[in-house]
């Protein structure tokens, strides 16, 4: 089954086209990969499906129903969260918080009663600090919960992210290059959290990544923009091999033609 789909999504600025005509078909439970060399449009389509920019043309459907003319929280409320490329957290916040604030929009408390300390308010509250220690404990931060966010090592800061992203349980969840400036140990713990997010979280996931081993090791399948266009799609082994992918990376006269 599929959760999203992505129909002939262009978005032009200016004269610049940064993606042009994609198209995309995302299954359930799923992890795809959308790679490409540096200006290839990855960020600006995670932007549209955000509905940080709107499409120039196109549409995106979330389990069928299009998400375009949204706004970016409604997008959120609808099960759509994300990771930035910049990671983005409130560094003078704790570890605790940042997952709070994710979690909020799930929260049916209103402020009025926060303030009065209504009973029911403070049992909401209490269920939600529950359920942020169980996704810190699951994302491995669970030593962290009061130390300020931005004193955290990078690739504990990029498991925040991820956990402050899933607070607001996701039925997709887009991860802008979760690898980027880890190690080859953070990277590995990274490649099973996103593996057991899956499973555990019944969870689509989309991520943006350079890192090649990681891609090909994580991905159900991989779609490979360059300079805004779709040049090819298909399982991991596909795109290893694909002549147009070679060259989109190594230049033209990479691929023999022996
Ligand atoms: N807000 C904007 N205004 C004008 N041009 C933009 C804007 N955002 C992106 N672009 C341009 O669109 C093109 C695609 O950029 P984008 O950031 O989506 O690429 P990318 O594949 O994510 O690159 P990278 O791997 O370097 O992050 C680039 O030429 C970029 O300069």
């Amino acid at each position: 089954m599929n959760i999203l789909e992505v129909k002939h999504l262009t978005k032009e600025f200016g004269g610049l086209t940064a993606t042009s005509d994609i198209n995309m078909t995302i299954k359930k439970n799923s992890i795809t990969a959308v790679i490409g060399p540096n200006g290839a449009g990855k960020t600006t389509f995670f932007n549209m499906i955000t509905a940080v920019y709107h499409p120039t043309s196109g549409d995106i459907l979330l389990n069928g129903k299009s998400l375009v003319g949204l706004k970016p929280h409604q997008v959120s409320q609808f099960g759509i969260t994300r990771t930035f490329q910049n990671i983005r957290l409130f560094e003078n916040m704790t570890v605790l918080e940042n997952v709070l604030v994710g979690m909020h929009q799930n929260l049916k408390s209103h402020w009025i009663g926060t303030l009065l300390q209504l009973p029911h308010i403070r049992k909401i509250e209490e269920n939600a600090r529950t359920t942020a220690y169980d996704i810190l404990n699951y994302v491995g931060l669970e030593n962290y919960v009061n130390e300020n966010a931005g004193n955290l090592a990078y690739g504990a800061q990029r498991r925040l992210e991820i956990g402050r992203a899933i607070a607001a349980k996701p039925k997709v969840l887009l991860l802008d290059e979760p690898a980027a400036g880890m190690n080859p140990k953070e990277t590995e713990r990274l490649t099973n959290l996103i593996h057991d997010m899956r499973t555990k979280l019944d969870v689509t996931i989309i991520l943006i990544e350079h890192d090649m081993n990681l891609v090909m090791k994580i991905s159900d399948s991989i779609y490979v923009l360059d300079h805004g266009e779709l040049i090819a799609s298909g399982k991991p082994n596909e795109i290893r091999n694909n002549k147009k992918v070679i060259e989109a990376y190594l230049g033209k006269g990479a691929v023999s033609n022996g």
